[in-house]
Parts: structure tokens; C-alpha cells; sequence
């Protein structure tokens, strides 16, 4: 097993609850994401998503969480997807097509949980994360990103309950984790490993990122071609 540089953060990589991948499939995925990335659409409702033609990775959290700029660290592409301070700046499903020929798609969600938006708003967003996660043909897998300075909401309680209900398999990645002190992280990432050990759907290890560091990285991708190796 080899263990990557990227994900060296004193005290916790080594620990049971950290995935390690295979120096091999991190390189494979490395050159995937080398090579080219576009962005295809954007998604207000479900009646304008692609054709459910390839495998897709999509990317799930709380507003303001990082999905966007993971997306943008995944594919080493600053402004692919669109980021922002301030909360709700994605508001549909965003469509990413990967390799050449295509091998997958990446989606951009909006975030669930952001409180000051409008209620209709908030209402659409739900039915459309939930719509989209729970029917989604081709979804490999989603990604449930948690803020490593916040751990687990209810709200993300709420989404994986979805997941475990729709049997939709997931994998739980920390982001923002250059916020936060070693210790702090290997605390919050050991609290949340115990937690989703006993959820359904979820696969049992985490991913801790830093977008702004490239944290994590290499591994998310490398996690990324795992999802859509078995489809
Ligand atoms: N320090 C640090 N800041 C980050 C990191 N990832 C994202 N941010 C910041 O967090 C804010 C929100 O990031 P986004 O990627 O837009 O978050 P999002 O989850 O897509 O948000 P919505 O689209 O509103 O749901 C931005 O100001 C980012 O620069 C990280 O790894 N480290
Ligand atoms: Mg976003």
C-alpha cells in the first residue's frame, strides 16, 4: 500500500479511518484529469440533464462547504466551476465531461442547507439534489463533502439517510482542512469516521482535502476512477 505525500498531515494519515490508495491507480487517475476537461450544462431542473449515456461522480454538501472549488482542484482548472464566499452561488446541476474519448461526468451541485435563502429557493434546490441523487441511472457515486471545521450537520445526517435509503453508494470527503489545526482535524475525522461506519451506503473511510493546499487531491481522484471502475 503505498501512502501519498499529498495526504501526509502529522497524526492523522496512517490512521484506520484515512483511505490509502495504490500508488498505481493515483497515477492512472493524475494523468485522466491531466488530460481534457469541459464544461457540457447546466441543469435548473431534471428535464435538462445529459443523456444518461456515461458514468457520473457527483459532488453533494452543505452550501459553502467547497464543492465547486474541489471540482476546480480535481481537475486542476481554477474557474471551471464557479466559486464563492458567499453561500448559494451554485444553483443548478453543473455537468463536467472528463477524458477524451469521454470516460465520466463530473456534477457540480447545488448546496442543501443554506438557511437565507429563499424558502422556494431552498425547496427547489432539495428537490432537485434529491431528485437527481435518488434516480440517477449512471451516478457511480456521490460525494458527500463535510466542512472539517464543522464535522456532520443535521442537514448532512438528513442527505445520507436519503443515500442509505436509495442505496446510492458514497463516499464522505473533509474539505477545507488547511483551516484547521492537525489535532483538531484528527479529531473531527476520527468522530465522523465512527458515525458513518454505521450508515448503509457509505464507504467507511474518508478523504480529507484542502482545495486552496491541493490536500488530498491525487486521492479524490484516484477515488474518482475507483467509482467509475466497477460501472
Ligand atoms: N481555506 C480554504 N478555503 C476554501 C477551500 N475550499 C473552498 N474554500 C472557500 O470556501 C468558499 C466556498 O467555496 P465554494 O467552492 O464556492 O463552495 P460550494 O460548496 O460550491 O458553495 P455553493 O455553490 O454555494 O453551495 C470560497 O470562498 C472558497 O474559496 C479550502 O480547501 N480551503
Ligand atoms: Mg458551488
Amino acid at each position: 500500500m503505498a501512502l501519498f505525500k499529498a495526504s501526509r498531515i502529522e497524526g492523522v494519515t496512517g490512521r484506520s479511518e484515512v483511505s490509502v490508495f495504490e500508488e498505481e491507480d493515483v497515477e492512472a487517475a493524475r494523468k485522466l484529469f491531466a488530460g481534457p476537461v469541459s464544461f457540457l450544462k447546466s441543469a435548473p431542473t431534471l428535464e435538462f440533464i445529459p443523456d444518461p449515456t456515461v458514468p457520473e461522480v457527483a459532488f453533494a454538501g452543505r452550501s459553502n462547504v467547497g464543492k465547486s472549488s474541489l471540482l476546480n482542484a480535481l481537475t486542476n482548472r481554477n474557474g471551471l466551476a464557479r466559486t464563492s464566499n458567499t453561500p448559494g452561488r451554485t444553483q443548478e446541476l453543473n455537468f463536467f465531461e472528463v477524458g477524451e474519448p469521454m470516460r465520466l461526468r463530473l456534477v457540480d451541485m447545488p448546496g442543501y442547507g443554506f438557511a437565507e435563502a429563499p424558502k422556494d429557493m431552498v425547496k427547489r434546490w432539495r428537490f432537485l439534489i434529491n431528485d437527481y441523487l435518488r434516480g440517477r441511472q449512471v451516478l457511480a457515486r456521490a460525494f458527500v463533502l463535510i466542512d472539517s471545521r464543522h464535522g456532520i450537520k443535521p442537514v448532512d445526517n438528513d442527505i445520507m439517510d436519503m443515500l442509505d435509503a436509495a442505496a446510492v453508494s458514497y463516499r464522505v470527503v473533509m474539505t477545507k482542512a488547511d483551516k484547521i489545526k492537525a489535532t483538531d482535524l484528527e479529531a473531527v475525522a476520527a468522530r465522523t469516521a465512527e458515525t458513518i461506519r454505521k450508515r448503509a451506503a457509505a464507504h467507511p473511510d474518508l478523504i480529507l482535502t484542502s482545495s486552496e493546499k491541493g490536500m488530498g487531491i491525487p486521492e479524490l481522484r484516484a477515488a474518482v476512477l475507483e467509482a467509475i471502475a466497477t460501472t
